[in-house]
Formats: structure tokens, C-alpha cells, sequence
């Protein structure tokens, strides 16, 4: 892509989607620009050979495509900052847990995760301000590069936050809590983390190329009297479902909360 990609914010998610747009080959390092109101952050993003620059105007000169990847709370600063630089050439990526007002701007809000790195992103996207199906495009094809996007309407927003934001958090946990509990029962640790991150990777994959649900696929493991029930026994005991719903109910309403406070 003939694309120039600036980040405004140099923070753990922009990282992860600069890393990921050079390694899928989205565009070369030379062609992202970064600057982040911490000097660390931007040295970063030199040790990997992208461009730091010294002001968020400057990544707007220098790029086509404009990450904000701020905090949610700082976007209609950035917002407000930047907008006398930009161009019709531009097209905004918010990438905020939050709203961001972008009247007259081609802004298009995506909350991505940070499987990006591996190319394997879950992300989703509504269109804002004067943006058109050209800037929906061009975004489907970042993101395309380095996982999978959907376009929903921007009040759902907020749940997508909280399942695939927020959502490989909650998997990681879950793969630390499985490899424990392999320790637990007397496997060495690395094998233990091993076994626990195939398997949930192993287990997505059914669930996504057979396309059949959660449920069935649960019972071709669970045999009668087996070993499989005595565990999910023990999972259904603890709440494990209510847990789920709870934590992405509550990271979404986190999201609501946070786009008040950007507004
Ligand atoms: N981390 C994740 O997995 C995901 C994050 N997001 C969203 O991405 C955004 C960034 O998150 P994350 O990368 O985790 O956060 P970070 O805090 O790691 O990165 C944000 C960076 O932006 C800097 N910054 C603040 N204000 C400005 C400014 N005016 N100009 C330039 N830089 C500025 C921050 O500095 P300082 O710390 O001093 O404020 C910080 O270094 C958030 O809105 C979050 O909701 C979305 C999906 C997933
Ligand atoms: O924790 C957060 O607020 C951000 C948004 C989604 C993932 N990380």
C-alpha cells in the first residue's frame, strides 16, 4: 500500500499495529510516522526503525493515514489540535475506547486488539464525520492485512470494547490459570503453558471452521462419567459463565463511561 501511516500517541496499541503493518508488509518502516508526549515512547518506535517526530502537526504533514492512539479522554484534544492540518487527503483512524466528535473530519473509529502482532487481529469499525465508503475501504484493508474487521453502528461500539478490545486480557488470564492448574497436577511449567495456549488456540480454530457452536463442540470432549464433566463441573460451580458476561458488561459500561469523559 503506497499509504504513509502516522500515530499520534505511541503507546502499547499503536506499537502493536505499526509492528504488525511492517511485518505483514502493509507498508516499510520508513513510511510510519509517531509522536508521543513521553520521548521514551518515540524511541521506541525508532528502535524499529519508523520515524519519530516532534509534534502531533508533524505526523499529520507527514502521513495519509492518522492512528489517534490516545487515551480516551485526550481525543478531543488531539481532535481540536490537528484539525487545522488536515486535509481532504486524510483519513483519521480513532482507535479510542471512546467517542470522538469528528464533524467535517474523515474519522473512522476502529477498536482493534492486540493480536495485530501476530496477525490475527479482532477489530471492528463505524464510519464518523465526512467519512465515506473510500475511508471505510482503505481501513478494511489496514486491518484486513492483520486480522479479521466487521463494521457495526457506533452505539455497539462500546461492546465490541468490551468482548475483542479488552477480550485478550481476559484469555490470557484464563491461559496463566490453565498452565497453574497443569503445574498444579505436576507438569513442568513449560509445558504446562504450552498445552494451555494450543489448546485455546486449537479450540477457536474449531469454532471458527466448522462454524458449530460453542455447545456441540463441548460435548464431543465430554464423555459420560469422563473426565471432561468433573471439570466443567467444577468451572459451572465457580460461576465461569456469569464471570464472562460480567467482565465484558462491565468493561463495555468502563467504555461508556470513558467516552463521557472524552466528550
Ligand atoms: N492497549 C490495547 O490493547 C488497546 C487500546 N485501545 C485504545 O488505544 C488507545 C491507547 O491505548 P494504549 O496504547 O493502551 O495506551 P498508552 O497509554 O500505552 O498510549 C497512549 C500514549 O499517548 C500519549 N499521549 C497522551 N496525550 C497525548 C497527546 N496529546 N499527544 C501525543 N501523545 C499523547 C500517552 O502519554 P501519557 O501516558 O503521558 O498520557 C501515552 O504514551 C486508548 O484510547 C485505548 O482505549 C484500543 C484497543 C486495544
Ligand atoms: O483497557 C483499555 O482501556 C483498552 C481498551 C481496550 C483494550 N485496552
Amino acid at each position: 500500500m503506497d499509504k504513509r501511516i502516522g500515530f499520534i500517541g505511541a503507546g502499547q496499541m499503536a506499537e502493536a499495529l505499526a509492528r504488525a503493518f511492517i511485518a505483514q508488509g502493509v507498508c516499510r518502516a520508513d513510511q510510519i510516522f509517531a509522536t508521543d508526549v513521553v520521548g521514551e515512547r518515540k524511541e521506541v518506535f525508532r528502535s524499529f526503525n519508523t520515524k519519530p517526530v516532534d509534534s502531533n502537526a508533524e505526523v499529520v504533514k507527514s502521513a495519509d493515514v492518522i492512528f489517534i492512539a490516545v487515551k480516551p479522554q485526550y481525543v478531543s484534544v488531539v481532535l481540536r489540535e490537528v484539525r487545522p492540518h488536515l486535509e481532504d487527503r486524510h483519513t483519521v483512524v480513532s482507535i479510542a475506547a471512546g467517542d470522538a466528535a469528528g464533524d467535517g473530519v474523515r474519522l473512522v473509529r476502529v477498536m482493534p486488539n492486540t493480536p495485530c502482532l501476530v496477525g490475527e487481529t479482532a477489530a471492528a469499525m463505524c464510519l464518523g464525520g465526512k467519512a465515506d465508503d473510500s475511508d471505510a475501504d482503505l481501513v478494511r484493508r489496514l486491518f484486513e492485512a492483520v486480522g479479521k474487521i466487521y463494521r457495526v453502528d457506533e452505539k455497539l461500539l462500546s461492546a465490541v470494547t468490551g468482548l475483542s478490545g479488552s477480550g485478550p486480557a481476559y484469555v490470557f488470564v484464563m491461559i496463566e490459570a490453565l498452565a497453574d492448574g497443569g503445574v498444579r497436577a505436576g507438569l513442568p511449567r513449560d509445558i504446562a503453558q504450552q498445552l494451555a495456549a494450543q489448546t485455546v488456540l486449537g479450540s477457536a480454530k474449531m469454532v471458527l471452521e466448522t462454524g458449530k457452536h460453542p455447545g456441540a463442540l463441548k460435548d464431543m470432549v465430554t464423555s459420560p462419567a469422563g473426565t471432561t464433566i468433573a471439570g466443567v463441573h467444577e468451572l459451572e460451580k465457580a460461576g465461569v459463565r456469569a464471570a464472562f458476561i460480567n467482565a465484558v458488561y462491565s468493561a463495555t459500561q468502563r467504555a461508556d463511561e470513558l467516552a463521557k469523559l472524552g466528550a
